[in-house]
């Protein structure tokens, strides 16, 4: 249970503000996060890694000496945005490149990947990695599509120390992927967190069961036994994972392995000591000699009850790297370096320029009121069924997903109301909300709905009055941009489920000549119907997808968050006909 915050929408940017307050020797603020007080030295790639809020101290507390030069935070479960990552990357640099780490999770993937183009275009060269150390999230055949979990910490350090040596930034990213190919994770976990503000926990294990392959954000296993003795905890942990020694390693006995027992949030230190002492010895038993292990909260999920064990199994290279020194707020090892010389000037990301706004003719203008209207629909709607869509999403992914929407919808009126009252067409309109989305909201959802709204918005433009044959192009557009961004195809259990259906219905009814708004009608009811379809369908992206089984009869989140949405905008176009 979370107690104590004030506003939970404002819950991560205050857990930020305070962290930042109390490791001013470590950490200093920057938008989107945090950087290294002492900068990054000159000509040192910067290692930027981020995530979610809610995993302390994954990612803020990893950053200092040794270890990050920079964390870009993301609200509770939802990655941060390109734009948060873009700015935390700028600050950091120092000169030689920046690599981009995170664990491996839609929403990271499509915002750090993102950003990195946004770097590369500004002249930082940027290069990112995606942690994938969880076994239980994919089988070995498909390990690029493995979560990431307490495995990010052993990566991260591994490339921070690389840099740290002076290596170039294809070095660095080379040491990464030699890091994560040799680093397995597995974890149970005995009850679900709560996220601030909400009354229940994201799921449930019965008394005395326990789930088996948690996540960290609240994702229930992938199965469930009973309730384990320590020892009993310990040998399952350990045989799970010296069953998938990586290639090379050559087998346990004589092979040397860093070891981390990570607490998820509400397992008490004592009680992995116990569980730890048993780990030692059967890992001693196959032969693994342990090198600097580590017992304690590593990654965490708020105040999930769940432990994980990671191995990374060494060779010279790396187990040096592992030992190098660092010293951060949640992480040290070994003695402090000297002070370091910083990169001259940490560049601060610069605000785009918000104040003007293209010329407009005076029928575009005209419909970005509507535009407006119909994103006060949209965000009115998302606001009613917040609670539902994070019900929904808690059944197989992490349970944000009507938060998110909720914050992005926002940000996303705003700033069309803004833009607007400076004269805006329709088109800048849409992309300003669309930019503030992705911004604001971060996450898979944030990402797509930003790229959704930008098509549509450039489909529309600033210059005609949009006919309903535009918009339906745009609509188009928006679905072929979701597609491209997020690779989903109809069938995967994701929007584009609905998305497609929409604009080919759209499509079709235009090309007849039927009027936008009773088009639109049509649309929204191909919408709902395909959303309602998705119950039938088992995921094949996304967060819900290693829990496929268990989202059988329940609709995608997202799928069903956009059908109500089209449902209504159906209102505002049918009012301003
Ligand atoms: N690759 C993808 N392409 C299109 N839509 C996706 C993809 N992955 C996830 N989604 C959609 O995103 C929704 C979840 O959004 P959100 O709650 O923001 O996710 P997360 O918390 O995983 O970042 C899913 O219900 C699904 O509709
Ligand atoms: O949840 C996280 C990011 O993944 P999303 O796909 O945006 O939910 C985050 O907590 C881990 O980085």
């Amino acid at each position: 249970m979370t107690r104590l915050f004030n506003d939970p929408a404002a819950f991560a940017d205050e857990a930020l503000e305070g962290f930042a307050a109390a490791h001013r020797r470590w950490v200093r603020p920057v938008t989107g996060g945090v950087v290294r007080a002492g900068g990054t030295p000159e000509g040192q790639v910067a290692v930027v890694i981020g995530g979610g809020s809610g995993h302390y101290p994954a990612f803020s507390g990893l950053v200092g000496r040794g270890l990050a030069h920079g964390a870009a935070v993301g609200n509770v479960f939802a990655s941060p945005s390109a734009q948060q990552i873009r700015s935390v990357a700028r600050a950091a640099h120092g000169g030689a490149g920046v690599l981009l780490m995170y664990g491996n999770y839609a929403g990271d993937v499509l915002h750090f990947g993102q950003a990195a183009e946004r770097l590369t275009g500004e002249g930082v060269r940027a290069r990112t990695f995606a942690v994938t150390d969880d076994i239980s999230s994919a089988g070995p055949e498909e390990t690029a599509k493995r979560r990431g979990i307490a495995g990010d910490l052993p990566v991260f350090k591994a490339a921070a120390a690389a840099a740290e040596q002076g290596l170039p930034l294809d070095e660095v990213l080379a040491v990464a992927e030699h890091a994560n190919a040799r680093t397995r994770s597995f974890g149970i976990a005995f009850s679900g967190c709560t996220l601030p503000g909400a009354d229940h926990p994201l799921f449930t294990v019965p008394e005395a069961r326990m789930a088996v392959g948690l996540g960290i954000h609240g994702e229930p296993g992938i199965g469930e036994e009973s309730l384990p003795t320590a020892d009993e905890a310990a040998r399952l942990l350990v045989t799970s994972l010296l069953k998938e020694v990586p290639d090379g390693v050559g087998g346990p006995a004589g092979a040397r392995a860093a070891v981390i027992l990570n607490g998820l949030g509400s397992v008490k230190y004592e009680e992995l000591f116990v569980v730890y002492r048993k780990v030692a010895e059967l890992l001693g038993d196959a032969g693994v000699e342990i090198v600097d292990p580590e017992v304690g909260e590593l990654v965490t999920s708020f105040d999930m009850a769940g432990i994980s064990l990671t191995l990374t199994w060494l060779d010279d290279g790396l187990s040096a790297l592992w030992r190098a020194p660092a010293d951060t707020p949640a992480f040290r090892k070994g003695a402090p370096a000297a002070p370091e010389h910083a990169a001259a000037a940490a560049v601060t990301a610069e605000e785009s320029d918000e104040q003007t706004v293209p010329e407009a003719s005076d029928a575009s203008r005209r419909a970005a009121a509507v535009v407006l209207a119909a994103l006060d629909a949209l965000a009115a709607t998302v606001d009613d069924h917040a609670e539902e869509l994070g019900r929904i999403d808690a059944v197989a992914g992490d349970g944000d997903h009507g938060i998110g929407m909720q914050r992005g919808s926002t940000a996303a009126r705003l700033a069309a109301a803004d833009a607007h009252a400076r004269g805006a067409g329709a088109g800048t309109v849409l992309v300003r909300a669309a930019d503030a989305w992705s911004d604001r909201a971060g996450g898979t959802s944030g990402a797509l709905w930003g790229s959704m709204l930008r098509a549509l918005g450039g489909a529309l433009g600033d210059d005609e009055k949009p006919t309903a044959a535009r918009v339906a192009d745009g609509v188009t557009e928006a679905s072929a941009a979701v597609r491209r961004l997020g690779g989903a195809e109809v069938g995967d259990k994701t929007m584009v489920d609905v998305l497609v259906p929409f604009a080919d219905t759209l499509a079709a009814a235009t090309a007849d000549g039927v009027p936008l708004a009773a088009a639109w009608d049509r649309a929204a009811d191909a919408a709902e119907t395909a959303a309602s379809a998705t119950a039938d369908l088992l995921p094949r992206k996304g967060r819900a997808r290693p829990h496929a089984e268990k989202s059988l009869g329940t609709p995608d989140a997202g799928a069903h968050s956009l059908a109500l949405i089209t449902r209504a905008v159906r209102g505002v176009l049918i009012d301003h006909h």
